[in-house]
């Protein structure tokens, strides 16, 4: 019998797409279609092609509901007809919304023509967009335990999706060009990059490890995931330097199956791919994130004995010491155990068993 098709509703981030991107290749290894839609443009198109997925792009507005932008709230209504138009035809049997303002057109058309809805809440507090879909959404899945705002007769608590595959050491290195003896560190803001981070990372780092990448015994490596935007600018700071190489954007399943520990930002797929990975953090949270979650989600794998955090303010002063705290072996492997210990490993499934149950009426 073929299997009806499940459309992945996404926008935003990698954050709120890489989630979309697990359940998707989940649920075509169990046979059915799938088709992604999002924002015509937007990072979930680019992510959709390098990941070969059926991908319809709607247009999509911001609205800031403080200050409405005539123009904006004309796209997101476009959006909203283009997006019922694509479902009219394709007739999936079910949408699940990953939030991102680019994720609504998607989810409330379904909603408005009767297909069922699910969601996947990545953050311990409920997003705008997924509040707005949330009267009519069958079930509410989250990563978290308890999250504010989901009625608990329809919560689920599946975990955070990551992408289930993993790269021999030796692989992974060869794909992004890296030397197979040095320690390497990954260093990846989130899936913009971050300016912070390209600013004072290279110039921290190069202090340990000076022009040759050394450090006693040891030599050094850094894959740097900079933003697309960054790349020129990063480029000239680390041109002298051979053992830190920059990208705008890494495969980020080839960086986690060769990297020894990161420094990286505190965005939950981020982590929850790390402790997929089993690699060690030390997380600069963005102070900017909605209510501080990104302190609050590295508290939780500092205290795990999963990596360090360290605020922004510190950066220039605890930097070099947690970095030199990670270079020898036994440190490495009990901080690589403890994040192995919060893996999402099992979430994408549990998902995919979600959207099964919504499917037979359950
Ligand atoms: C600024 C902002 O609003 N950030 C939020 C956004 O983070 P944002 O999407 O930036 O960060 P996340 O850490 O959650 O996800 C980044 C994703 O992009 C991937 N990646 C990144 C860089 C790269 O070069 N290659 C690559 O593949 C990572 O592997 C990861 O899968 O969504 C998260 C989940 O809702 C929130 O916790 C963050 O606070």
């Amino acid at each position: 019998m073929i299997k009806p098709t499940i459309v992945l509703s996404t926008g935003g981030t990698g954050g709120h797409i890489y989630p979309a991107v697990a359940l998707a290749r989940e649920l075509e290894a169990r046979g059915y279609a799938t088709a992604m839609i999002g924002q015509r443009g937007g990072m979930e198109e680019r992510i959709a092609q390098t990941e070969n997925l059926s991908f319809h792009g709607v247009s999509a507005g911001k609205i800031d509901r403080s200050r409405p932008d005539p123009k904006q709230v004309w796209r997101a209504a476009r959006g909203f007809g283009e997006a019922r138009a694509f479902l009219r035809r394709l007739r999936p049997a079910a949408v699940v919304g990953f939030g991102g303002f680019a994720s609504l057109p998607g989810v409330l058309s379904a909603q408005a023509l009767g297909i069922p809805t699910l969601l996947h809440e990545q953050n311990a507090r409920l997003g705008l967009t997924q509040r707005l879909a949330l009267r009519a959404a069958r079930v509410v899945t989250t990563a978290f335990d308890e999250v504010r705002g989901v009625p608990a007769a329809r919560a689920r608590k599946v975990g955070m999706p990551v992408r289930e595959a993993r790269l021999e050491r030796h692989e992974a290195l060869s794909r992004l060009n890296l030397q197979s003896g040095p320690l390497t560190v990954l260093v990846m803001g989130g899936s913009q990059g971050s300016l912070m981070l390209n600013r004072n990372v290279p110039g921290i780092l190069e202090g340990l490890f000076g022009k040759e990448g050394l450090y006693g015994d040891y030599s050094v490596q850094v894959i740097h995931a900079c933003g697309g935007r960054w790349l020129p600018e990063m480029a000239a700071r680390v041109h002298d330097l051979s053992w830190y190489k920059v990208t705008g954007y890494v495969d980020a399943v080839a960086a986690w199956s060769c990297a020894d520990f990161a420094i990286t930002r505190a965005g939950s797929s981020t982590l929850a791919e790390a402790a997929y990975h089993g690699v060690p953090l030390l997380m600069v949270p963005l102070p900017s994130a909605a209510e501080d979650h990104q302190t609050a989600n590295a508290r939780a794998v500092e205290r795990a004995g999963a990596g360090r955090m360290i605020p922004e303010a510190e950066l220039g002063s605890a930097l070099p010491q947690a970095v030199l705290e990670c270079i020898p072996q036994g440190a490495r492997t009990r901080m690589s155990e403890a994040a192995r210990s919060l893996s999402p490993a099992g979430a994408v499934q549990r998902l995919a068993d979600e959207v099964e149950r919504v499917l037979r009426g359950d």
